[in-house]
């Protein structure tokens, strides 16, 4: 829809001059800018913006928003506004409209692209059109367009969310990832409900430490909720406090969910096959439920999901019932394969705590011996490195550390991060080869896990993508058996 430049900036501080025609649509890119589009020239980490004026308007800008004057005179209108980053989201969802009405989000360093799956899961059990935007892509119940960042850039997500509406769908549960949060990515957005799992160390190459880290994340309830919405605050993680304050200091409406909580209490978990029998509180009422995926943390998960759906308007006997249904999201703690009476499992755990999550909840499934093939990103963190290697060493008896995505690092190095902390692991770069190997030294009893990939289905050296999936190569190496 066409709208003035005032109206596209209303709220962001800037008071355009008069004169500027209807404005059809915006971008932050100027490699894609197309004529009577708007430019936002945006801060970044490796360049501003105002670096590429003159290619934005060689390809028809209208004007330029920025935070800083760019240097000489483009030839278009320049606006200068606080924060351009949050006046570029609030432009996206206008630009787009019309968008969902009902979105919730979820913050936490694991188990945001779970919540938000799960999410989905009860709303369509509730016969609720909806759909889920992070880490695997936008997903609603028969279709999944994959997608590149966990929280897309504000002008991709506001056109999916435009798209998704059109097909009917009024519900989205969105991933708050930090940088998503410090870049204003989803500025343009006010939630209904929003949520936090857990908080622990990662993305320390972008944040310049846990504080900032932990206030990124923040911003999802001191800025984007509306006016005494729920949060939901999972109050077993030790860094719960933080995030129950600022749902206190923002006049949310806290919904505590847990062991200790007051919303949804964890009464008991014991497991049922691979999956788990959970009882629970809530408010005042006793449940009882089974819960067909592997690994406590999926209780907690699953429960968050409970409370953002109810917070949405689904009854409590939908979401309950809803959670026996839930299907894990691809490649978290996945059951791929029994082999020779043994188990293996692919699980997105490329971060110290989750793969200590993962490796603590397949435990009591090893009769014989855990193993675990896992590796660590190029171009991340590096200190997660040596956490990862301890945590593998500490809670598997056989380890092999091989290449995840080594991106523009050399892999072998980035191998040695690990072992240095893992001194009696194996060590087998290629990661086919090395998931082979462990898939042939399986013996009855014995449960393997495959880290740090989960659904991924490329493999980037360098900067090339190549096919790689664990699930396929699983499947080969006990083919080829
Ligand atoms: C660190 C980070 O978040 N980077 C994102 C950021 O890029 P950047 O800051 O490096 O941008 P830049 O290259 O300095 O350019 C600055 C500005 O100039 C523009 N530009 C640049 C070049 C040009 O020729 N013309 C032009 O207009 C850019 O579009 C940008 O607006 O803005 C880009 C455009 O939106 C993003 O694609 C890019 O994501 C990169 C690819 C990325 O890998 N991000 C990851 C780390 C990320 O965001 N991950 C999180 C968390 C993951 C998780 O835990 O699940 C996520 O939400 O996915
Ligand atoms: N609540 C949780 N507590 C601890 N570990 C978890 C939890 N949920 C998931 N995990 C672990 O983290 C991994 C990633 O889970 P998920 O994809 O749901 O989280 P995420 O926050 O979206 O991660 P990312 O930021 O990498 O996209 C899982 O494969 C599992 O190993
Ligand atoms: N969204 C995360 C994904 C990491 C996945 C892991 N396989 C790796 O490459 O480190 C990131 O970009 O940090
Ligand atoms: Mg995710």
């Amino acid at each position: 829809m066409p709208l003035s430049v005032t109206q596209l900036l209303e709220g962001s501080g800037a008071r355009p001059k008069k004169g500027l025609g209807a404005v059809f649509g915006l971008n932050s890119d100027s490699r894609r800018i197309e004529p009577g589009d708007i430019f936002f020239a945006l801060p970044g980490t490796h360049s501003h913006g105002n670096e590429h004026v003159d290619e934005a308007v060689r390809r028809g800008a209208l004007a330029i928003i920025s935070d800083i004057a760019p240097v000489g005179d483009p030839g278009v209108p320049v606006i200068v506004v606080k924060d351009v980053r949050a006046a570029y989201a609030r432009a996206a969802s206008r630009i787009f409209e019309p968008q969902p009405e009902i979105t919730v989000a979820v913050t936490g360093t694991n188990g945001k692209t779970s919540v938000a799956s799960f999410v989905r899961q009860i709303w369509t059990y509730a016969g609720i059109p909806g759909a889920s935007i992070g880490t695997i892509g936008v997903e609603t119940a028969n279709r999944l367009i994959e997608g590149s960042l966990t929280t897309p850039d504000s002008r991709t997500l506001h056109q999916s969310m435009r798209a998704l509406k059109a097909q009917g769908i009024n519900h989205v549960a969105l991933e708050a990832s930090s940088h998503g949060l410090d870049q204003r990515r989803l500025d343009g957005i006010h939630f209904e409900a929003v949520a936090f799992t857990n908080l622990s160390r990662d993305h320390l190459d972008y944040h310049a430490d846990m504080d900032e880290y932990r206030n990124a994340k923040l911003r999802l309830f001191t800025d984007l909720l509306v006016d005494s919405g729920p949060a939901v605050v999972n109050v077993d993680d030790p860094e719960y406090e933080p995030f129950m304050f600022a749902a206190l200091s923002a006049s949310a409406t806290l919904l505590t969910v847990g062991r200790e909580g007051a919303y949804i209490e964890i009464l008991s978990i014991k497991p049922e096959g691979y999956g788990q029998r959970v009882e629970v509180r809530h408010v005042g009422e006793k449940l009882s439920f089974h819960l067909p995926l592997t690994g406590e943390f999926q209780v907690s998960n699953a429960l968050i999901a409970a409370a953002l759906a109810m917070s949405t308007g689904v009854d409590k006997s939908d979401a309950f019932p809803a959670l026996s249904e839930l299907v894990g999201a691809k490649g978290r703690l996945e059951l791929v394969a029994e082999h020779n009476g043994a188990a293996v499992f692919v699980d997105y755990s490329h971060k110290p705590v989750a793969l200590e999550s993962a490796l603590a909840s397949l435990r009591p499934y090893a009769k014989g011996k855990l193993r675990v093939v896992f590796g660590a990103g190029g171009d991340r963190d590096k200190g997660k490195r040596p956490m990862m290697g301890e945590v593998a060493q500490r809670m598997a008896d056989d380890l092999i550390v091989t290449n995840d995505n080594p991106r523009t690092e050399d892999p072998a190095t980035i191998r040695a991060e690990i072992l240095a902390a893992a001194k009696g692991a194996k060590e087998i770069g290629d990661r086919r080869e090395a998931i082979i190997a462990a898939v042939k030294s399986l013996q009855p009893g014995d449960v393997l896990l495959v880290a740090g990939k989960g659904h991924e289905d490329y493999q980037i050296v360098g900067t090339t993508k190549h096919h790689f999936s664990d699930h396929e190569v699983v499947a080969e190496a006990i083919k080829g058996l």
